[in-house]
């Protein structure tokens, strides 16, 4: 038996809902991390302060007896955001970031931006207060192909909002290709990424071939396999630009084994033991505390985490549960499709 023990995690971009799936899903996740960004894409979304408020509120109530977890609120930005109301709930302590998605591009994106300059008042006011933007990098234009979406979006958008925007500090939030991650490297300053854990063990071939598999379809959905080697590159090869944000995004299974399956992948119950395996099969084990403990923390000037995580590898496979059960139905657990001999408390 071997043991890994590294500073507690946090998971830089993760769904928690609301309701009885927050209930189901929350203890998944405070099981291992100790802080996370939550994301903002409810129905209604989270645009003002006082709505992260509540949310926050909703969380802590939800929480296992004992847990010792900090959610870290995030504002879905709209054409109608108030930078003063962002402001006063950056400078209150009470949001860490402010989200961007573009309308349509991904699950409860709606209320996105549809046109960017309309958000360019806000995009400068957070420049000024030292408020990250957490971007979710696909376009929605009809003519671009699905595969190119991301690329796109480098091109289109975020370079020119941040060459307009000095000082604005960008996250791009789970990266899929190597533009993407070429893009980050690129930039000297105020640019960083978050890579998931299923993104570093699918491609576009688990979704599709020998059938078509919903519980590994996401957005920005998994590409060919030279980009998955690439993120791999990236989250093990210790540039603290990369850091964990696992994009558990749980979605009940009748939501997604239908004709139209919405799109998330729900990693939160065995992400850190996943994660192990990927490290050490990257020769990379003693940088999985730098990836998932320390890069996020650095990128967000937070401490890292004073508490620990072991981690216990063993000569028989882990089993997880195939499912988790919520009041709205069950949620699978994603399937990395081989075994895996990591195992977290
Ligand atoms: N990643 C996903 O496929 N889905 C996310 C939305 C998002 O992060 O884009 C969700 O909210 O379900
Ligand atoms: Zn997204
Ligand atoms: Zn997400």
């Amino acid at each position: 038996m071997t043991t890994l023990t590294i500073r507690r995690p946090d998971d830089w971009h993760l769904h928690l809902r609301d309701g009885a799936m927050l209930r189901a899903v929350l203890p998944e996740t405070a099981r291992h991390f100790a802080r996370a960004i939550i994301m903002p894409n409810l129905v209604p979304p989270v645009v003002t302060g006082a709505e992260a408020m509540a949310y926050r509120g909703r969380i802590m109530a939800a929480l296992p007896d004992g847990a010792d977890f900090t959610p870290l609120m995030t504002l879905y930005l709209t054409e109608e955001t108030d930078p003063d109301d962002l402001a006063a709930a950056h400078a209150s302590g009470l949001v860490t970031a402010v989200k961007l998605y573009p309308a349509g591009a991904t699950t409860n994106s709606a209320s996105g931006v549809q046109d960017f300059d309309r958000v360019r008042p806000v995009l400068e006011k957070m420049a000024e207060i030292g408020c990250p933007l957490c971007v979710h990098g696909e376009v929605t234009d009809p003519d671009v192909d699905i595969f190119d979406r991301e690329a796109v979006f480098i091109d289109r958008v975020l370079d020119p909002i941040r060459r307009a925007t000095p000082g604005l500090r960008v996250v791009m939030e789970h990266i899929t290709t190597s533009d993407g991650v070429d893009y980050v490297r690129s930039a000297d300053r105020d640019l960083g990424a978050t890579i998931t854990t299923h993104h570093l063990i699918i491609n576009r071939n688990h979704i599709l071939v020998g059938g078509i598999r919903p519980h590994y379809y996401c957005l920005p959905v998994a590409k060919r396999e030279t980009h998955r080697l690439a993120l791999r590159k990236a989250a093990t090869g210790g540039d603290p630009r990369f850091f964990l944000g696992t994009d558990s995004a749980p979605h009940v299974d009748a939501a997604k084994e239908t004709g139209c399956g919405c799109a998330g992948c729900f990693t939160a119950t065995n992400t850190m033991a996943l994660l192990a395996h990927v490290f050490e099969a990257e020769n990379a084990l003693d940088r999985l505390e730098g990836f998932a403990a320390l890069n996020g923390p650095a990128f967000y000037g937070l401490p890292p985490n004073e508490t620990t995580l072991t981690l216990t590898k063993s000569d028989t496979p882990t089993t997880f549960p195939a499912k988790i059960e919520t009041g709205d139905g069950p949620v699978t657990v994603f399937d990395p499709g081989f075994p895996v001999y990591w195992s977290t408390p």
